[in-house]
């Protein structure tokens, strides 16, 4: 299988969910059915923080929800576990400045997509160069959903690395909701990426997924 196009993964990136088990009193897989029904186009397994399951706990709820994403057509990618990656054959990785190198990540995976995050120009040159498919750029609006985000950068940030010549596909992540998602997208990002907005929606979430997507086709099509 030939490295996903750029233009796809730019679609791809229009309303890209995160979650684990932490992130939900309801089942993960609940939550992400519904998400999808409102038209979620990517989907991050990231089970981290407190609660978080572990070993094989973790392995099988990662394969439910793949499962689910499958059902959807909709590209499953596993945050910073590599190795998990592999062996659930997973369609991609995402990786940040404090994991895995992303050089060394993209030899393992292949032609998976791989998602590395960026918070200047700099670490995004480097990121393009190591053979990421799409940076993920935050946190834009200040979150609680990370335990050790850095300090908010504002909608400046992606217009600063589209101006430094930055083509690959962007998403924007951090405080993102439906009515901030358009100022994101005009200021450069391809798409949004996030938790709360979706996972701490009333249930169900897809009114909200749905939200999302229509905030940022609209954003799109200006
Ligand atoms: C789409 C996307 N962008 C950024 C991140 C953050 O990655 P990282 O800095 O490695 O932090 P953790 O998520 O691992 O805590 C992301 N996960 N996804
Ligand atoms: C996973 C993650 N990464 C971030 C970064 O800045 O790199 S912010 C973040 C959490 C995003 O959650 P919410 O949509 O609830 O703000
Ligand atoms: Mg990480």
């Amino acid at each position: 299988m030939a490295r996903i196009a750029s233009g796809d993964m730019k679609e791809r990136l229009a309303v890209y969910f995160i979650m684990g088990s932490q992130n939900s009193e309801r089942p993960a897989a609940d939550v992400l059915k519904e998400a999808l029904d409102g038209g979620v186009t990517l989907f991050q397994f990231r089970e981290k923080g407190q609660g978080a399951l572990k070993g094989a706990d973790k392995e099988a709820l990662a394969r439910q929800l793949q499962h689910l994403c499958r059902a959807y057509g909709v590209p499953f990618i596993v945050n910073d576990d590599v190795e998990l990656a592999l062996a659930i054959d997973a369609d991609g990785v995402h990786v940040g400045q404090d994991d895995e190198d992303a050089r060394c990540v993209r030899e393992k995976i292949g032609d998976k997509i791989l998602g590395v995050s960026a918070h200047n120009v700099e670490e995004a040159m480097a990121a393009v160069d190591a053979g990421a498919d799409y940076l993920g750029v935050g946190p834009i609006y200040p979150t609680s959903s990370k335990e050790d985000a850095k300090e908010a950068q504002g909608p400046d940030v992606l217009r600063r690395l589209r101006e430094a010549g930055i083509t690959i596909p962007i998403v924007a992540i951090g405080g993102i909701t439906a009515a901030n998602a358009k100022t994101v997208v005009e200021a450069g990002a391809d798409g949004v990426s996030v938790i709360s907005a979706i996972a701490s929606a009333p249930s169900p979430p897809t009114g909200a997924a749905a939200a999302l997507a229509e905030a940022v086709r609209a954003a799109r099509t200006r």
